[in-house]
Formats: C-alpha cells, sequence, structure tokens
C-alpha cells in the first residue's frame, strides 16, 4: 500500500473509491503578477465502477482536474489519489492502470489500425502475436473487423476514434479518463459511439471520468454528472438514474444548466 493511500484529515475514504481529490488546490504563476487559480478547494471523490461525468464552461478547471489525475502536475496544495496513488509522484506505479481517450485521436499515421491498437501493449512486453491476436479483438468489438490493416488516413474521424477507444480497452486499464473525446464527431456518429463506450465500461468494469463541456453528453454518460465552477470546485452533483423519460431528463438538464450558471 503506498503511503498515501490514507486520505488527509485521518478519515479513510470508503474502501471502493478509486479517485479522490481532497481540498486539492492549483495555482499557476502568471506574467501579470497574481497566480491564477485554477483549481480551489476541490473535494470529488469516484467510486470503483463509476462513470463520472465533468461538465462546466469554459476556465473552470476541467483540465486542470485532468492532468492531476494523469500527474502531469502536482497540486499546489490538497491532495490528489488515483488507485491509493499520487498520481505525481508515484507515476510508474498507475503505468498501464489508466488509459486516456482524447480529444483528437492521436494514431501513429505510419502504424496500420492494428498496429495502433497493439503499440502500448508491445510498451508492456507482450510478444507479437499475442499483442496483435488482443489488438484484433478489440478492434472487432469496436466494429472494425476488416479494418486491421488500414492506415488512420484511410479511416473515417468516427472510425480513427473507434481505434483509440479500441487502443484504450486493450490495454486492460482500471480506469479510463476521457477528455472531451466525441466532441469532433458528427452528432450522430457521436451519439451512436457514446452508448457503445459507456456499454464497454460498464461491461468491462472499468471506472471512468469523461470532461465534456456539452450537458447532453454528460447526462447521456455519467451515472453522475459533476458540475464545475470556477474557480476549479464542484458546484453541484446529480445522480442520473437509469432510463429516464424525457421530462425527468429535461429537469435535469435545466437543474444542471442552473449550477453551471450561477455566479460563485
Ligand atoms: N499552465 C497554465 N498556466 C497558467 N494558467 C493556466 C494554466 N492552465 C490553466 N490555466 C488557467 O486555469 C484556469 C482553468 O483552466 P482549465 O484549462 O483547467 O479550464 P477548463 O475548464 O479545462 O477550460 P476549457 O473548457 O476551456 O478547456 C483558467 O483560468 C486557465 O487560464
Amino acid at each position: 500500500m503506498p503511503q498515501n493511500a490514507t486520505p488527509a484529515g485521518g478519515d479513510a475514504a470508503p474502501a471502493d473509491t478509486v479517485i479522490a481529490f481532497e481540498g486539492a488546490e492549483k495555482r499557476f504563476p502568471s506574467k501579470e503578477g497574481a497566480p491564477v487559480t485554477a483549481l480551489k478547494g476541490l473535494d470529488l471523490s469516484v467510486a470503483s465502477g463509476e462513470m463520472v461525468a465533468i461538465v462546466g464552461q469554459t476556465g473552470c478547471g476541467k483540465s486542470t482536474a485532468f492532468n492531476l489525475l494523469l500527474g502531469l502536475y502536482e497540486p499546489t496544495s490538497g491532495r490528489v489519489t488515483v488507485a491509493g496513488c499520487n498520481p505525481y509522484a508515484q507515476f510508474q506505479d498507475l503505468k498501464g492502470r489508466i488509459a486516456v481517450v482524447f480529444q483528437d485521436d492521436r494514431l501513429l499515421p505510419w502504424r496500420t489500425a492494428e498496429q495502433n491498437v497493439a503499440l502500448g501493449l508491445e510498451y508492456q512486453g507482450l510478444g507479437k502475436s499475442e499483442r496483435l491476436e488482443i489488438a484484433r479483438t478489440w478492434l472487432g468489438r469496436l466494429g472494425l473487423e476488416g479494418r486491421e490493416s488500414a492506415y488512420p488516413h484511410q479511416l473515417s474521424g468516427g472510425m480513427r476514434q473507434r481505434v483509440g477507444i479500441a487502443r484504450c480497452f486493450a490495454l486492460n486499464p482500471d480506469i479510463i479518463l476521457c477528455d472531451e473525446s466525441f466532441s469532433r464527431l458528427d452528432e450522430l456518429t457521436a451519439e451512436r459511439l457514446r452508448g457503445e463506450f459507456v456499454n464497454l465500461v460498464k461491461d468491462e468494469g472499468k471506472t471512468g471520468v469523461f470532461i465534456t463541456h456539452s450537458i447532453e453528453e454528460a447526462l447521456s454518460i455519467g451515472d453522475r454528472v459533476v458540475v464545475f465552477r470556477a474557480p476549479g470546485h464542484v458546484a453541484a452533483e446529480f445522480t442520473i438514474p437509469a432510463g429516464l423519460e424525457s421530462a425527468e431528463l429535461g429537469s435535469y438538464r435545466q437543474r444542471i444548466r442552473e449550477a453551471m450558471a450561477t455566479a460563485p
């Protein structure tokens, strides 16, 4: 168990907590003098198997929170833990346990679809035949059977994002982080892919955090929708029951909109 597995304040987090921000604050130096406060008193925990959508207006701190989870920054104060580890100090311990689906597909153009999916497995030390078999299985699950040998430029944007998702699941991570993953796709493709993605996350028992500007996307993806407001803190949270009628969905939509808009 890593040294920082027990949260600050001495209270043990619930046993199934996978991600925790505890009083997390992040300030950036600025040329103008006063530092920019991107996160202030951020408290948020995500349980194992949960899919949390974080929504908020531009500049409210979503990307900063995301980057803290990826261990790209250290919080200025407070604490961030992922699977019991400090993602900044224990970056190596989390290798292979977190996978990210970015806004752009980030595929290597000189590699075929299956070679792109197999890349992370190569870094994990798997043999060629095993990694290609896993890559083909995941491409098949993402509806890309027959496209294994295609290069990224031969695929549509939706297909490329499917390859990116296959690459993510092929690593068999515990945690999947998504940053505006479907925002560059047309509405219908994005809608279809969102549904498939959520089913995969659930079927595979992963824990997910999905960052988005879109209330609709947050509602269709999250078991829980967390509304951020600047400077980066949780303004409101909504647990979204499955199978809501459209009138009930409309009520959640309105409440989320109000929470995003209200002045701090
Ligand atoms: N590296 C940095 N240096 C200085 N200021 C930063 C840095 N990164 C973020 N900020 C500032 O922190 C605040 C939060 O930014 P952040 O990018 O986290 O918001 P966001 O909610 O992700 O915005 P968007 O939705 O537009 O991507 C903003 O005021 C931003 O200008």
